[in-house]
């Protein structure tokens, strides 16, 4: 059901199918999927070490002052806007920046609001966040149609597709590009915040992961390509971080017409959805699922089989998956590397579903620098 032949439900997916429905059709997005995967990811390198060191210089600073209580969610999110707004827009933000409002916005647009009378002052204030957050994407349109007409050298981004893709319409274009900035980062930042949030309640992992990262990159900073194959344990933590918390918890496909599974007629023209976090809990596919179990990644364990798609399945599914992939696992390294993390006592492990799956407290940590090697 996740092949092309069953599309992506039209009302379920009204932004994004605008522009990715249209870029499949003309055949870009093969392209671009083509891109992702082979030589353009390892020049993205350089970003992705870039963007988490400057994660790093936030943190080394607050553990040189002791802080005791620091969101690792909003940090995450920081790291990740970076990252998307220079890969996708070729846009240098510096969200590690407290006083930054975009990052705020960001955050907030994405609440659930509840159209009661007392929300007002909250309503009001993701009213003014997604207000923010269209702003600056119409500003960076502006930005590169006025670098286009003046002959300048531009990137061969996203924000290019976007342009291409919307014609006139520059309603659409802030409107797709709202979505990809929102689907390229929030993610991932949430996936790095439950890893912190279940490696900080199993020691033992945590011990497990750090050596490999002691032994495959050391002191060094800069982490290679050829070093992510390396941290086979790492890439088994964040898989095993997605199957208890799929950050995006579902998907959906549309039924065009009769069919059979199971013995079970399915009548054309109704709508499947998929839950990655209900089978990635259920018995009948992972032996105690609730255990959080790096091992069921293990290279030799056998693989799930279609019960296992926090990035869905088929061709239609994220784009983005060995990027963000290469991203988690350069910003843990470098956390591993050089940090420990105690949870504070208002942290929960509840969790807020707002589309997307998040850690409902933000995962409140402190932070204190590694005597190595501990
Ligand atoms: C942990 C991180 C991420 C997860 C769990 C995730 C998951 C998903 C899922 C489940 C879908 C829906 C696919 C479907 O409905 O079949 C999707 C779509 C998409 N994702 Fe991601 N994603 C992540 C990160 C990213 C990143 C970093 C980017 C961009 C750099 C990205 C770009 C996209 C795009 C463009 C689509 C739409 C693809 C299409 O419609 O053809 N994602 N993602």
């Amino acid at each position: 059901l996740m092949s092309p032949k069953y599309p992506k439900n039209k009302n379920i997916y009204k932004r994004l199918s605008n522009l990715f429905e249209f870029l499949w059709r003309l055949g870009v997005m093969i392209l671009c999927k083509t891109i992702l995967i082979s030589r353009y990811l390892r020049g993205l390198m350089g970003t992705f070490n870039e963007r988490a060191e400057k994660l790093m210089e936030k943190l080394t600073e607050e553990a040189d002052k002791k802080t005791e209580e620091l969101s690792m969610l909003q940090l995450f999110n920081g790291v990740t806007l970076d990252v998307i707004a220079k890969v996708a827009f070729d846009v240098d933000l510096d969200l590690q920046k407290e006083t930054s409002p975009f990052s705020k916005s960001e955050n907030l647009s994405l609440s659930n609001i509840q159209l009661n009378p007392k929300n007002r002052p909250f309503i009001n204030e993701v009213r003014e966040a997604c207000r923010l957050l269209r702003a600056t994407g119409a500003q960076w349109i502006h930005d590169r149609k006025t670098a286009i007409k003046n002959g300048v050298d531009v990137p061969k981004d996203v924000l290019i597709q976007i342009l291409k893709t919307a014609g006139q319409d520059e309603e659409l274009m802030v409107d797709n590009f709202v979505t990809f900035f929102i689907a390229g980062h929030e993610t991932a930042a949430n996936q790095l915040a439950f890893c912190v949030m279940e490696l900080g309640r199993h020691p033992e992992i945590m011990e497990k992961v750090k050596k490999e990262v002691d032994d495959v990159i050391g002191m060094k900073m800069d982490i290679r390509y050829e070093d992510l194959g390396q941290l086979t344990y790492l890439s088994q933590v964040l898989k095993e971080t997605l199957r208890l918390y799929s950050t995006v918890p579902g998907t959906s496909r549309d039924i065009l017409e009769d069919m059979v599974i199971d013995g079970i007629h399915i009548p054309g023209g109704c709508v499947a959805l998929f839950s990655s976090y209900v089978t990635g809990r259920m018995e009948k596919f992972f032996k105690d699922p609730l255990t959080f179990d790096p091992d069921r990644f293990h290279p030799d364990a056998p693989k799930p089989y279609y019960c296992y798609y926090p990035f869905a399945l088929g061709s239609r599914a994220c784009l983005g998956k060995n990027f963000a992939q290469m991203e988690t696992k350069v910003v843990m390294a470098k956390l591993l590397q050089r940090f420990n993390f105690t949870f504070i006592p208002r942290q929960t492990f509840d969790l807020l579903d707002t589309e997307t799956l998040r850690p409902k407290s933000g995962v409140l940590c402190s932070i204190r620098h590694r005597k190595h090697s501990q």
